[in-house]
């Protein structure tokens, strides 16, 4: 019996080395082969389950699109924020790591890839968070958005936790994870200007595939408003506007208004309206939104840009007048001509007929466009007041062709009229360029040309540029004289010209008029 039982021990003392020595030569096989990883994960999801038998535990679920895929739920960003730390600091646990670029040029930016997972402490209590994404169906039952299905992967995370830590993580933990990655988020920001022209929302069978609408740059404009050249007490009302509406927050609230603000910017070709634009993004920290309009496909697409912008941004459309088709009208009243006169009788022939075929076809094409009430919509409809505290600024340089609705107040709040250089401009500009003042020999003669000739500050500024080692204020100055009696010249001539030519008009008609008379008189005499 004690025999039996030694040799059972003995068996059984064998039986086990071979199983450890089994159990080694397997994990080191599985290690090379590169499988640790799996069943390191999948150890820890063991003892993890194993832990839920003697204590269930919870989970809690952070999708990436909220309300329907229509926007990136914050909770998700600040998840991603928070994790992002957490990674960092169990970096030895998680072996597949996303690298996005920092701020620091040197250093990258790690989160846990998809199916990893890394636990976190709080307060005594251990967290496990996991994230994952789902693929769409292949049965084509993908979930539609804004009328079209949906072929991007979902993202989650999944916070996993033992219930009897319940109050603890979601009275305190989650507020501290949002709270934290707010923080992260500040942190880590860098502005970024964001441009709609990516083209991979939507694919070429109609299916949203994925990402956002936007994609983006870090926004590195170096123009601000103490480098803009424009009248001072100007420049100075455009600031505090900017303030009031970066304040404005509770009195926006009060009125009952959307906290956005509209602003147009008008005037000819290098005045300074993109600059501005610039300026106004440095000074309020904001990112930017460039949208352009001949890439957005309908006014349904132009809905989906504005939701994915983030509060505390300016959304702009440069050139609105080219970018919007605004002789639909126009086209909609030849049509009612056309259909009047066909109605009085009057044979249209071949040509005329194909000629309002071509129309038809123009109109079927631009109602697959942005509409001008899509635009109107977008600034001013209740999809606009989603978010908040958004500036919304439309250039042109021809603010006589915009509709009279598109730049009313409460779209169009503020209207700034960017102009031709003034001598304060000028003076500003010497100052910036070449560290010269009103003392100049040479700032009096360019002063007075200025006040007759229209010069741009573009123009005004590139004179000013030093362009070689040799150059200085003086060089540059007179560059700028010579460069403004030149247009002096040319706007003389120009004049003359229109001068001679009202003259001759004005001859030709009254010598129409006298032989008018003077048939008259002859058919009196006879
Ligand atoms: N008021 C200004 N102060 C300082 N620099 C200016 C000013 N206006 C124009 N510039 C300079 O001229 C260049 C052209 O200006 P900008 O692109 O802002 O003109 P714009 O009004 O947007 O022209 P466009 O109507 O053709 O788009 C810029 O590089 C800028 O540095
Ligand atoms: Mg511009």
């Amino acid at each position: 019996m004690e025999a039996s039982s030694l040799w059972s021990g003995v068996n059984s003392g064998i039986v086990l080395s071979l199983m450890a020595v089994v159990w080694t030569m397997l994990w080191q096989g599985l290690q090379s082969l590169q499988l640790q990883h799996f069943f390191g994960r999948h150890s820890r999801h063991l003892s993890r389950r194993l832990a839920a038998v003697l204590d269930p535990y919870l989970t809690v679920t952070v999708a990436e699109y909220d309300g329907g895929r229509m926007r990136r739920s914050d909770a998700y960003k600040e998840a991603q924020a928070y994790l992002q730390r957490a990674t960092r600091e169990a970096c030895g646990g998680v072996r597949h790591l996303k690298a996005e670029p920092d701020k620091d040029p040197d250093r990258l930016v790690l989160s846990m890839d998809d199916n990893e997972e890394v636990a976190d402490e709080f307060k005594g209590a251990t967290v496990w968070w996991l994230a994952y994404s789902a693929q769409p169906r292949e049965d084509g039952q993908s979930p539609y958005f804004w009328g079209r299905a949906s072929r991007t992967e979902k993202r989650f995370y999944r916070l996993c936790f033992l219930e009897r830590d319940r109050d603890l993580i979601l009275g305190e933990y989650l507020p501290h994870v949002r709270r934290e990655g707010r923080a992260v988020m500040v942190k880590n920001r860098q502005r970024k200007l964001f441009t709609n022209i990516s083209g991979d929302s939507w694919d070429s069978d109609g299916f949203w595939s994925g990402g956002s609408a936007w994609s983006h740059v870090v926004f590195e404009h170096p123009k601000t408003f103490a480098t803009l050249a424009m009248d001072p007490a100007k420049k100075k009302e455009i600031m505090e506007d900017l303030d009031a509406f970066r304040n404005g927050k509770d009195y926006y609230a009060r009125v009952g208004k959307a906290w956005k603000r509209g602003y147009l910017l008008y005037g000819p070709p290098g005045t300074g309206k993109s600059t501005m634009i610039a300026a106004m993004a440095n000074y309020l920290d904001y990112d930017v939104y460039d949208i352009e309009l001949t890439s957005v496909r309908t006014n349904t697409d132009l809905r989906k840009l504005f939701i994915e912008t983030t509060s505390k941004s300016i959304i702009v459309i440069e050139d609105i007048d080219c970018s919007l088709d605004l002789t639909g009208k126009r086209k909609k009243k030849k049509k009612a001509e056309a259909a009047e006169e066909s109605k009085d009788g009057e044979k249209k022939d071949g040509a005329e007929t194909s000629a309002s075929k071509e129309e038809e076809r123009d109109d079927d094409k631009s109602s697959s466009k942005v509409t001008l009430s899509g635009v109107l919509n977008f600034i001013d409809g209740l999809w606009s007041a989603c978010g908040g505290e958004r500036i919304i600024v439309f250039t042109t340089n021809h603010v006589e062709k915009l509709d009279p609705a598109l730049i009313r107040r409460g779209r169009m709040d503020k209207h700034i009229e960017m102009s031709y250089c003034c001598v304060e401009s000028f003076r500003f500009l010497t100052r910036v360029y070449l560290d010269a003042d009103d003392s100049h020999p040479l700032f009096g003669a360019a002063a007075s040309l200025l006040r007759e000739v229209d010069m741009t500050p573009a123009d005004v500024a590139e004179n000013l540029t030093p362009k070689g080692p040799g150059e200085d204020a003086d060089s540059c100055l007179a560059a700028l004289v010579e460069a403004l009696q030149k247009a002096k010249e040319k706007a003389l001539a120009k004049k003359a010209k229109e001068e001679a030519a009202l003259a001759k008009k004005k001859a030709g008609g009254k010598g129409k008029e006298e032989a008018a008379a003077d048939e008259a008189n002859d058919n009196d005499d006879e």
